[in-house]
């Protein structure tokens, strides 16, 4: 007989690590470009979700608000104003580091990063080049058993936003943005297709917003990527990169990888050379374009800020926030696993949940997994997933709403999952769709009302065999049909039907005919 023998932790831990000496070593072959090796490096930059900017109490803004509404004198570079570190930043940044498995530095610092345009009024960036904030960590991508080295993790600002009119021939400036709070993770080059990369920035993005450190919005432009690829042969060293700037879609970034795979192999094909550059994307045609050399490269002319001074973070305050971190995408998933949920489910919930707001400050997350943790105390977690995900979220479809929009609350669906279980509802419908045409109502109608009321006011909830309600209609039913009730005394027991169907009409389908039919026979023994 076999022995059953449990796999050491240690032992795990090493076959894990193989596997990932695997995706990192292993040439990949990939029938797109069956003899080529391809290697992409990531720069994310996500905007901190503070309330106010990285050096300046202005208020932070979104994209609705009217132009040149958020500046300080600060934010417009005006002579003598001088920036103050705001500690939310840097709290977001140390949460999304530890989120990210990186090392806190103790000492970070930063500098300046000069160039000039139109929307950068200092002619420099404050930015974190000689010491960033964090370094050495890494995140899994689930679905591709993979591990991503992230190199660092650096604080900086953004830039304020030009737009070109070719009309007018003008320029327009909006400072709203300028000065806002910027995390800049920059991942080692070890992505190894366009599928690697969408993985990782959608992994990325479920996890700054599970911590709530930036809303993660590529549409609306909050967090961004430049994309560095490049190709060899298998078994050859890394080949140059190609730097691939400001990609705000994921489906995007995906095409534009593999146009500039394919556009680099050509050219190796052809026996050409690939220039380190950086290029850009346009979207209509799906290719990339040159927007300059590495010998154009310009010099940025790195310096210390002189008017700020390090940040020093020590051990008791990381090991704070390391207290207070909330939980993060892996474990929710293996928490609703744990709970029987499928796999299908538990991404369904996750993914509602991603656009969630979540708080420090004690407040619950109102997200799709908060509101299912809520309902789910105290009854069959698949059960109450299969009414978020399947009834709630499918009748949501239908509205064309979406998840954030739903005012059910937890304790009302909760409610109705109760009387639909307990077997409570009946009508002439079965009680699954009168629980559905419940929900439907709930949802057409804003209200505060439990669904159990409702089921009552409309007569929905089954009237119970003790209840007095029964006996009466019973008595009444005996009296309108004197006949038939006499026959039924006689042992004519057929007739009784008749009598049963007066109730259920009394009762309009809620008795439950069995129970009828045993009070009526007590009745006329
Ligand atoms: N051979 C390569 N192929 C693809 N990507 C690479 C390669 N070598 C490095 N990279 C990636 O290029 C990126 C370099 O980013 P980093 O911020 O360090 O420097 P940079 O792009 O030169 O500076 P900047 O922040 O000014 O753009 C990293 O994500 C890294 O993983
Ligand atoms: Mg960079
Ligand atoms: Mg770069």
């Amino acid at each position: 007989m076999l022995a059953r023998v449990r796999t050491p932790r240690r032992f795990k831990q090493i076959t894990r690590y193989t596997r990932l000496l695997h995706a990192f070593c292993v040439p990949q072959n990939d029938s797109r470009w069956p003899e080529w090796n391809v290697v992409i490096g990531i720069e994310v930059h996500a905007q901190i979700k503070s309330r106010s900017k990285l050096f300046s109490d202005t208020w932070t803004s979104d994209y609705t608000l009217p132009p040149n509404t958020r500046v300080s004198p600060y934010d417009a570079a005006f002579p003598g104003t001088l920036p103050l570190l705001n500690p939310r930043c840097v709290e977001l940044g140390v949460r999304t580091a530890l989120a990210l498995n990186a090392k806190i530095e103790p000492r970070s610092a930063f500098d300046r990063k000069h160039y000039f345009y139109a929307d950068l009024p200092a002619g420099y960036q404050i930015t974190q080049y000689y010491a960033p904030l964090a370094t050495s960590g890494g995140l899994r991508l689930e679905n591709r058993e993979k591990y991503v080295r992230i190199k660092q993790i650096q604080l900086e600002q953004d830039t304020g936003k030009s737009t070109f009119d070719s009309r007018e021939g003008i320029s327009a400036i909006d400072l709203n943005r300028a000065g806002t709070g910027l995390m800049e993770i920059v991942s080692e080059p070890d992505l190894r297709s366009p599928e690697d990369a969408g993985e990782y920035v959608r992994t990325l993005q479920a996890l700054v917003r599970s911590i709530g450190s930036s809303d993660g919005n590529m549409e609306q432009g909050s967090l961004r990527c430049d994309v560095n690829v490049s190709v060899n042969r298998h078994g050859a060293p890394h080949g140059t990169r190609c730097e691939i700037k400001n990609l705000n879609s994921v489906k995007f970034m995906m095409v534009a990888i593999t146009s500039e795979v394919r556009r680099q192999i050509d050219l190796l094909e052809s026996g050409r050379a690939v220039a380190q550059e950086t290029r850009g994307f346009n979207e209509d045609k799906a290719e990339t374009y040159s927007l300059r050399s590495k010998e154009d490269a310009p010099d940025y002319r790195y310096m210390p800020d002189p008017n700020l001074p390090p940040l020093l973070i020590d051990e008791a305050y990381v090991e704070k926030m390391r207290n207070e971190m909330p939980e993060l995408p892996d474990a929710t998933r293996a928490r609703l696993q744990a709970l029987g949920l499928s796999r299908r489910d538990t991404d369904v919930l996750m993914e509602v949940d991603s656009g969630r707001e979540v708080r420090f400050d004690g407040e619950v997350g109102r997200g799709a997994v908060a509101y299912f943790d809520q309902i789910s105390q105290g009854r069959d977690p698949k059960v109450v997933v299969n009414w978020i995900t399947h009834e709630l979220l499918g009748q949501l479809a239908f509205r064309r709403e979406t998840f954030s929009d739903n005012h059910i609350s937890a304790e009302q669906l909760g409610d109705l999952i109760d009387i639909v279980q307990q077997g409570r509802l009946t009508g002439y419908v079965t009680p699954g769709t009168s629980g559905k045409t419940l929900l439907r109502h709930m949802l057409d109608h804003c209200s505060e009302e439990m669904p159990s009321k409702l089921a009552e006011k409309f007569s929905l909830l089954a009237v119970s065999s003790d209840d007095s309600a029964l006996e009466r209609w019973c008595a009444e039913a005996i009296a309108a049909l004197p006949q038939e009730a006499d026959a039924v005394r006689r042992g004519n027991d057929k007739v009784i039907n008749k009598i049963v169907g007066r109730v259920m009409k009394s009762s309009r389908g809620t008795a439950n005919a069995q129970a009828v039919r045993a009070i009526l026979l007590k009745m006329l023994q």
